[in-house]
């Protein structure tokens, strides 16, 4: 686990491109800007080229897109393979609405992403994996969480982070789970949204996605764990804001020293 990699984004603060949804697009910046990077978000085609060139990384969310949005997004992602940029995708709710499955579905197909990070309603979606997700929501599944991972990754060549109580990150073959948690993450709606930029973030810095992932995923959810635990009253109002001062305050030691993973 590359935890240093937090000093390595506070030294380069990479300019990390976010197609948002406009439900959390405020957090997503604020939160990763408070972190040490860049954030700038667009939703027009015709500077696409213009975006993908000066970032370092591209966080495609699916969260809300319209139809001319969509159009953006496959030329997006065209750039980014044609310019090397790594590509995070947020497939929302792909587990509960067929047509976003279908786009999603066919997104994946076209372009190489270097990684997708869902909820596990979602990461079995794309998988095919048979699950009931709900709305935004994991839902509910009885398959190996472990091996659904893995499927998506192996089917897709890219690093998988699959969020839950307990976050799994997988690169088809090697495995690694982190158990920091708070249960007010659920309470607080773009929580997973913040942690796919934040991936995002750090897949700019660190040319071993799996790598990359890994940190993030750590980062935040210790981050989280640290506000909830020093909360009087652990509400989910006083959250969101408190978390966004976190990844702003957090530093490595802090990291290792709370840090649960195998
Ligand atoms: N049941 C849970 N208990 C504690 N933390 C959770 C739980 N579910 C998700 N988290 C945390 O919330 C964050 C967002 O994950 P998740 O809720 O799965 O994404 P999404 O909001 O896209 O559904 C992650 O950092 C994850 O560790
Ligand atoms: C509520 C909602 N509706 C469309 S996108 C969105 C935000 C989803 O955020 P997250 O998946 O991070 O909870
Ligand atoms: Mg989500």
């Amino acid at each position: 686990m590359k935890i240093d990699l937090l000093n390595t984004l506070r030294e380069k603060n990479p300019i990390a491109f976010n197609i948002s949804n406009f439900v959390t697009v405020q957090d997503v910046a604020n939160g990763i800007n408070a972190l040490g990077a860049s954030p700038i978000m667009s939703e027009e085609k015709n500077e696409a080229e213009a975006m993908v060139k000066m970032a370092n990384s591209v966080t495609i969310n699916l969260g809300a897109f319209t139809e001319q949005q969509l159009t953006q997004i496959d030329t997006v992602m065209t750039f980014a393979n044609q310019y090397h940029k790594p590509i995070v995708v947020d497939p929302v709710a792909v587990g509960a609405v067929q047509y976003r499955l279908e786009r999603c579905n066919e997104l994946l197909a076209q372009k190489q992403v270097s990684v997708i990070r869902g909820n596990a309603g979602e990461i079995a979606a794309l998988a095919g994996v048979e699950w009931h997700a709900k709305g935004i929501d994991a839902g509910e599944g009885a398959g190996d969480l472990v091996e659904i991972a893995k499927k998506l990754a192996n089917k897709y060549n890219c690093t998988v982070v699959e969020s839950g109580k307990t976050d799994i990150i997988t690169n088809g073959d090697a495995v690694v789970k982190v158990f920091n948690e708070s249960d007010l993450f659920k309470l607080h709606v773009g929580s997973g949204d913040m942690l796919s930029s934040t991936i995002g973030c750090f897949v700019g810095v660190e040319d071993d996605y799996f790598e990359a992932a890994q940190t993030a995923v750590v980062i935040f959810d210790v981050a989280g764990e640290v506000v909830a635990k020093a909360m009087d009253k652990p509400l989910a109002g006083s959250f969101g804001p408190q978390l966004i001062d976190e990844l702003h305050l957090i530093d490595t030691k802090t990291v290792e020293k709370y840090a649960n993973f195998e």
